[in-house]
């Protein structure tokens, strides 16, 4: 079989070796295993690179590889495949901090589940997991009566919670921890679990594997979580700004045609998604649907591996189908039997929030119609190296009766890594 010559580069390509299984999932990617041995020709971008395998070409996830010949220990990143230095320094400083405080509306509703709920908190032990600078916590201390909370804070952040803490009398009822939630000992079980742990589209950073665990060994029998329960919602769109900003510039700047650079483009701003967007809700062009539901009772870590979700979109009125938008809710269960449940709702309808929405670009847009159904599935792998990271799956249809014909057209998956 006449494999593909590849041409020799000026500089040779370099070895990598594969850290875990890779599917590809369109013609321009390459499948491999752990293991393999693949030479990359060229780091087109920061997360794909064209790269050869056996005499097959294809993109690659560069995540998945490391330099061959590289030890385990040579490359320290490996070592610590939860980034956990650079994640609990980020949340060191007052920056990310800062923003999670100005945002009112999620801020708000967490002290609005413990207005509604304070009479039933009074002699309740509660853990505040990622408390942060402790804002929960001290909601908690001020708004009603627990008999202890346990504010439980990884990073540096937590000597200045202490002060916090100290410094608005709570000093009483919170007892500051430094720790991983995990790992470190509590003293008793707790009845309330509460954490803001949401990252952009509900997942990311995955601190809710931490949630999990400290669910399963410090939650006693029959306690509270809050959130109670976590939904991904999704919605077809338009995004025509975004479209014109990164793809239809190419087509005529400064009198020129640079058309030939939109593959480049399509590849570098289209394969990941856009987590800053904030989408108008003119245009969805549907309703929005959960497409992934969490009880936070009942998932286990393994479950967050994998997630799948089915759609079936009805186009509301016509438009150009850009992509789809993500966004995620929580709900808090009430303390009492038949109490109201409190909503946080990050989607185009709600208050704005600090994790906005976002934004997974089609490859190519398509005109749809009043009437057509866009069907498909949503899938969200956990990255097996990166234990922070995934990559989102999207495969759909689009059922069309315009023109009085049956058009099925059925667009290759989309992949997006985040
Ligand atoms: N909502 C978003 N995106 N971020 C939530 C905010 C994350 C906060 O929770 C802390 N945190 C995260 N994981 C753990 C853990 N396993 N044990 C203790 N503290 C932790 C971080 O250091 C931040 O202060």
């Amino acid at each position: 079989m006449q494999t593909e010559k590849v041409e020799e580069e000026e500089d040779a390509p370099e070895e990598y070796v594969a850290l875990c299984d890779f599917t590809a999932s369109g013609s321009e990617q390459l499948s491999f295993i752990t293991g393999d041995k693949l030479l990359v020709h060229n780091k087109s971008s920061a997360d794909w690179w064209w790269a050869e395998l056996q005499g097959v070409i294809g993109y690659v996830p560069a995540s998945y590889l490391r330099l061959d010949g590289a030890e385990e220990g040579d490359d320290t990143s490996l070592e610590d495949p939860w980034q956990d230095d650079e994640y609990f320094g980020s949340y060191g400083t007052l920056r990310l901090h800062l923003e999670m405080l100005s945002d009112r509306s999620r801020t708000e509703t967490y002290r609005q589940v413990i207005v509604s709920n304070s009479a039933s908190l009074r002699d309740k032990v509660v853990m505040d997991l990622g408390c942060g600078t402790g804002i929960i916590s001290m909601f908690c201390a001020q708004l009603a009566k627990p008999s202890m909370v346990y504010a439980v804070e990884a990073s540096s952040m937590v000597e200045h919670t202490r002060q916090l803490v100290k410094q608005n009398g709570c000093e009483e009822v919170v007892t500051v921890l430094q720790g991983r939630a995990e790992e470190l000992e509590l003293p008793e079980q707790v009845d309330i679990l509460v954490s803001e742990w949401m990252g952009n589209c509900l997942l990311f950073e995955f601190m809710v594997e931490s949630v999990l665990l400290a669910r399963d060994r410090w939650l006693r029998d029959g306690g509270v979580m809050w959130p109670s329960s976590a939904a991904l919602a999704l919605v077809p769109c338009q995004a025509d700004n975004y479209y014109t900003e990164k793809m239809a510039f190419w087509e005529r700047p400064y009198g020129l045609d640079f058309t030939p650079l939109q593959p480049l483009a399509q590849q570098e701003f289209f394969t990941k998604p856009k987590f800053s967007h904030l989408i108008d809700p003119e245009d969805c062009l549907s309703a929005p649907c959960d497409v992934i539901c969490l009880n936070m009772y009942t998932v286990q870590v393994r479950d967050l591996e994998e997630m799948k979700g089915e759609f079936q979109f009805c186009v509301e009125k016509p438009g150009i189908f850009h992509g789809f938008t993500a966004w995620f809710t929580v709900q808090f269960e009430s303390l009492e039997m038949g109490g109201a449940t409190v909503e946080l709702n990050t989607g185009p309808n709600s208050d704005p929030t600090h994790w906005k929405q976002t934004l997974f670009m089609l490859d190519r847009p398509i005109q749809v119609y009043t009437g057509d159904s866009i069907h498909g599935n949503i899938v969200l792998r956990r990255n097996p190296v990166w234990r922070r990271h995934m990559t989102v799956m999207l495969h759909w249809n689009i059922n069309s009766n315009t023109d009085d014909c049956q058009a099925n057209i059925s667009l290759n998956i989309h992949i997006h890594k985040c």
